[in-house]
């Protein structure tokens, strides 16, 4: 077995996900044995969450190569760009998809010759993932020291095992405090309209007996009111070189009413995460999804017929509002420019 996690198996022949879209009702898994498929299922979400989006499409890269396999390594190179292109148009906010996407392309150009190119790069996928992991461990250990014994925090969307390969984020800061043995509170509020929060990340939480209120997003506000939230901790898809962070819709809302209450603001982030190359938030795609995720929720029309809609998957939270940012790195404090940049010169 070459790589198992609650997210994601890769088996040598096919990347198997846990299909996100059914949890926490059902446990179903799709099957992916060609690079179409896994691009499918990054695009419909069945697998979700920057960095598993990121391994997901190496994987799906290593399915490609194995289709598109040429012994002219040239005509094989070309090959491999509609590959590419195919996997890199399924979502445009997450910046982990691109940057597997030019980190296998980087091994394929290197190796330069057909011969033991396709075992060369499987391993490259499988060390993203590994690598993933180890990450998520380390921004764990480092955001565990900023919560204290009997904090609460509030955390939005999923940000956890389910949106990485294994332990998470902002997830993986909260586990980590709690195997220190720090008694830890999560309020996690549902995250519409895709509910990540209430589907997924309750779920996960849940399954690590680890205490968890769920809460609706229109109540976070008034939990820091009232004195009930010690933190906030999100994950991120994108953060631009100034600091500024693209995550889930509803996460700039939380940062604004964070700082109204005095409340740390934490992103946990991999430097896969941060792209120097995208100067400010204003820089950042923003996708937009269908409709129905908004006029119906659990399958059930909530909404008239035809009713307009503006659905962002994506909102950008503006640097002054983000305390620091956890990164297997270190955490970095603000001014962001400077210190975000000092993350890749070491
Ligand atoms: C650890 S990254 C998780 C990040 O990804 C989620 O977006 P989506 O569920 O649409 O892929 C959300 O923004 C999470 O914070």
């Amino acid at each position: 077995m070459k790589l198992k996690t609650m997210t994601m198996e890769w088996t040598g022949d096919e990347l198997i996900l846990i299909d996100q879209r059914k949890i926490p009702l059902q446990e179903e898994y799709m099957h992916c044995k060609t690079y179409e498929e896994v691009a499918y299922a990054i695009k419909e979400m069945i697998v979700r969450g920057a960095p598993a989006i990121g391994a997901s499409a190496a994987f799906g890269y290593v399915l490609g190569a194995r289709q598109m396999f040429d012994k002219d390594f040239d005509k094989f190179i070309e090959n491999m760009k509609k590959v590419r292109e195919v996997l890199a148009n399924t979502r445009p906010t997450a910046v982990n998809l691109f940057w597997a996407l030019d980190r296998m392309e980087k091994a394929l150009i290197g190796f330069g010759k057909p011969q033991g190119l396709l075992e060369f790069l499987e391993e490259e996928a499988l060390n993203i993932a590994k690598e993933d992991i180890e990450v998520n461990k380390a921004i764990g250990r480092y955001g565990a020291e900023l919560l204290k014994d009997g904090d609460t925090v509030l955390t939005h969307c999923n940000a956890g095992a389910l949106a990485t390969v294994d332990y998470g984020t902002a997830l993986g800061v909260i586990r980590a405090a709690v195997e220190q043995g720090k008694k830890i509170k999560v309020f996690a509020d549902e995250t519409r309209p895709y509910l990540q929060g209430a589907r997924l990340t309750a779920w996960e939480l849940m399954k690590d007996g680890i205490d968890v209120t769920l809460i609706s997003d229109n109540m976070s506000g008034w939990s820091m009111k009232l004195g009930k939230i010690n933190a906030v901790i999100v994950g991120a898809d994108r953060v631009a070189a100034n600091g500024d962070v693209a995550n889930k819709i509803g996460t700039y809302m939380v940062a604004v009413l964070a700082k109204r209450h005095g409340i740390p603001f934490y992103v946990a982030a991999p430097t896969s995460t941060i792209d120097l190359n995208t100067k400010t938030g204003k820089d950042i795609p923003i996708e937009e999804r269908k409709h129905t995720e908004v006029t119906h929720c659990g399958g059930k029309q909530i909404a008239p017929d035809n009713v307009k809609v503006f659905n962002p998957a994506f909102d950008v939270t503006d640097a002054e509002l983000v305390t620091a940012i956890i990164t297997e790195k270190g955490v970095v404090y603000p001014p962001y420019e400077k210190n975000l940049k000092k993350l890749f010169e070491e």
